[in-house]
């Protein structure tokens, strides 16, 4: 295994330093008698970008869905910046991107980035616009002059990049992200990988995102989050001690397919 030393520095102008992004103590999950999540013990730097991989059923979109207040812990304490996850919800602290992007399909790219304005506003709740306009959102996921293609006019990316800029009108501080690429070519999911590390950058959310793809968890994360099945555990958290900065040529370097080969062995093992 590569030395797992510091972990990358964070980026500027995220959140405060100190309070974590999220912080789980002994928490478990049960559906029935069933545990999905079995007292887990975890803590999210803020402004970091954290992936999480482990086998099928493992327990990776229950972690999410215990995160972002969709169902809730059956021992332990989760806090989302030292919120409860209710209060983090109603805050709108976070917000999620699925697989699927789940566009209206009768709403333009900008109609759809404005929808959770929109709604804020039809209830009365007073959610302050983020500081990037929903233009500038498209702008920034690289969609700039497409603001009035409907869903069906774009590709499978595009739409995912709709979904993204959606997911951040709000200014979420931490974005759970649920194998966003997963459904996508391998040459669109690696550009996507750029972007959103680019948008990572500009916006210094903290990321916790779930991926099958070992080489797209060690491109993409500052740790990886390890989980194993049977009950879903914590197995590891490991350092991606790799260059703040990443092109596509890193994934060809003996660093890059050194974690993917550490990964892959303690996968087989999860
Ligand atoms: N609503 C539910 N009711 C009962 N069991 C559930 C429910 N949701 C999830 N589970 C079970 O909890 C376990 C974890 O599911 P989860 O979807 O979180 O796994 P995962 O690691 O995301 O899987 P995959 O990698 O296949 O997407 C699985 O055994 C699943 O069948």
């Amino acid at each position: 295994m590569l030395a797992a030393t510091e972990t990358i520095a964070n980026n500027a102008g995220g959140p405060p330093k100190g309070v974590p992004a999220a912080s789980l103590r002994n928490a478990s999950v049960r559906f029935g008698t069933f545990t999905a999540i079995d007292r887990l013990e975890l803590e999210l730097e803020a402004g970091s970008f954290y992936t999480i991989l482990g086998p099928s059923g493992c327990g990776k979109s229950t972690l999410l869905r215990l995160v972002s207040d969709l169902i809730p812990a059956a021992t332990g304490e989760v806090s989302i910046f030292g919120k409860t996850t209710e209060e983090a919800r109603l805050a709108r602290e976070f917000a999620f991107v699925f697989q699927d992007a789940t566009l209206l399909p009768w709403r333009s790219a900008l109609k759809n980035v404005e929808l959770p304005l929109e709604i804020g506003r039809n209830r009365g709740s007073d959610i302050p616009a983020g500081t990037r306009s929903p233009r500038e959102l498209l702008e920034l996921v690289g969609l700039k002059g497409r603001e009035d293609a409907l869903p069906h006019e774009m590709s499978g990316g595009m739409r995912q990049r709709v979904a993204i800029a959606r997911a951040l009108v709000c200014q979420p501080k931490l974005l759970l992200m649920d194998e966003p690429f997963g459904a996508l070519d391998e040459m669109t999911r690696d550009r996507l990988n750029l972007q959103l590390l680019d948008i990572w950058r500009e916006t210094g959310t903290t990321i916790l995102f779930v991926t099958h793809s070992i080489s797209e968890a060690v491109f993409l994360g500052q740790k990886v989050i390890m989980l194993e099945a049977n009950p879903g555990r914590l197995r590891e958290v490991v350092d991606i001690d790799l260059p703040d900065e990443r092109k596509t040529k890193l994934r060809d370097t003996s660093q890059f397919t050194q974690y993917c080969g550490y990964l892959r062995d303690l996968l087989e093992t999860c």
